[in-house]
């Protein structure tokens, strides 16, 4: 079995020329740079939680769904997470990254598995690699943990510091996802019933600097397979949402977290609310951190546009779809764009927000 290529090993061996096999074909290369003069940052809305307090609930209220609907992508702040705990978080991360190699290879992905420490996904043989490095691991369902095998021993708080952040998160999931159905005209707790037992994943992803940013992508433009994403980036920029065919940077906020409607919200909105492409970038400076929490449906949750979303004048766009099977075909295919979520489409295509 050849071994796995890491881009944070690459980046200490000081190598001065990507390899080949990071090199993007040029149409897929990132075509502005994040410090060029036209690349555009910062108009992704940020949301003040605090405003669903008293009286401009109504107000935060149409920002929420407009946002869903508009951008697919937003920030909170007054989340009510601790920004103590935010930036505990990042630094448990960090200190994982930076352990000798052969303590992170304790938790290493198995042969043909994503879960641990290794390379995003399964890449085929001859598929062009992210520069990044990951560490994958389910929270919960208990079933699912696994800590034993995914979860790194060390630093000696990881665990307790993403159990904590686990608990906040899943209290802020619960609020949202109460928001969205309030704001779709549905009962508050229908979206958290329709997804089922759900599951939480984290993945602490590592960007290291790269001597060649312009060809190479941090992670190539996808949208997520799940319900929803949080994602707490570090100072460094690099993530960017794709709007109206323009690449724009989700500006690092201290206390901010990053929220994305992933691909079965769109779905059982009927495309309201979008799953929009959005892709990392690297640099030849600073690496960068994000850490991600993947919210995702039930494997058993059969997955389909909410009946009342849905008349004579607005068809349901999207087949069914278990959610089991939607994400063991993600998993198999490279990431690319929003072509899982359109396989689901009814129509010839249907063209959400780009
Ligand atoms: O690192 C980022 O900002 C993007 C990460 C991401 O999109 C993902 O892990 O799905
Ligand atoms: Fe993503």
């Amino acid at each position: 079995m050849a071994q796995t290529i890491l881009a944070q090993r690459l980046a200490q061996q000081g190598v001065k020329e990507v390899p080949e096999r990071f090199i993007k074909p040029i149409a897929e290369r990132p075509a502005s740079q994040l410090s060029s003069p036209n690349h555009s940052r910062g108009s992704v809305p940020v949301i003040d939680l605090a405003g669903l307090q008293g009286g401009s609930r109504q107000h935060t209220m149409a920002q929420i769904d407009e946002a869903c609907q508009d951008w697919g992508f937003f920030q909170v702040v007054n989340h009510g997470i601790p920004s103590s705990l935010l930036q505990l978080v990042k630094d448990v991360g960090r200190d994982f990254f930076e352990l000798p190699f052969e303590e992170k290879q304790k938790c290493a992905m198995k042969p043909g598995e994503i879960l641990g420490y290794g390379r995003h996904y399964q890449q085929a043989e001859n598929a062009v690699l992210d520069w990044v490095d990951c560490l994958l691991h389910y929270v919960s369902p208990t079933s699912l943990r696994d800590e034993e095998n995914t979860w790194p021993a060390k630093p000696p708080n990881y665990r307790e510091v993403m159990d904590a952040y686990a608990k906040e998160l899943q209290k802020l999931i619960s609020l949202l996802l109460a928001l969205f159905s309030e704001n779709l005209g549905l009962p508050s707790t229908y979206l958290e019933e329709a997804f089922g037992e759900f599951s939480l994943a984290f993945r602490v992803n590592y960007y290291p600097p790269c001597p060649q940013p312009n060809l190479v992508m941090g992670i190539s433009p996808h949208s997520d397979s799940g319900c929803i994403t949080f994602l707490i980036q570090d100072e460094i920029d690099g993530l960017q949402v794709r709007k109206n065919g323009n690449w724009v940077t989700v500006e690092p906020l201290a206390d901010g977290l990053v929220v994305n409607v992933a691909d079965m919200l769109q779905v059982i909105t009927n495309g309201r609310y979008v799953s929009v492409e959005h892709r990392a970038l690297v640099n030849n400076v600073k690496e960068r951190m994000s850490i991600v929490g993947f919210y995702l449906p039930s494997t058993e949750a059969l997955i389909s546009p909410a009946a009342t979303l849905t008349d004579k004048t607005h068809p349901a766009l999207y087949r069914a779809t278990k959610y089991g099977d939607y994400l063991s075909t993600y998993m198999k295919k490279p990431l690319a764009g929003k072509a899982h979520v359109e396989s689901l489409s009814l129509q010839d295509k249907v063209d959400t927000n780009t």
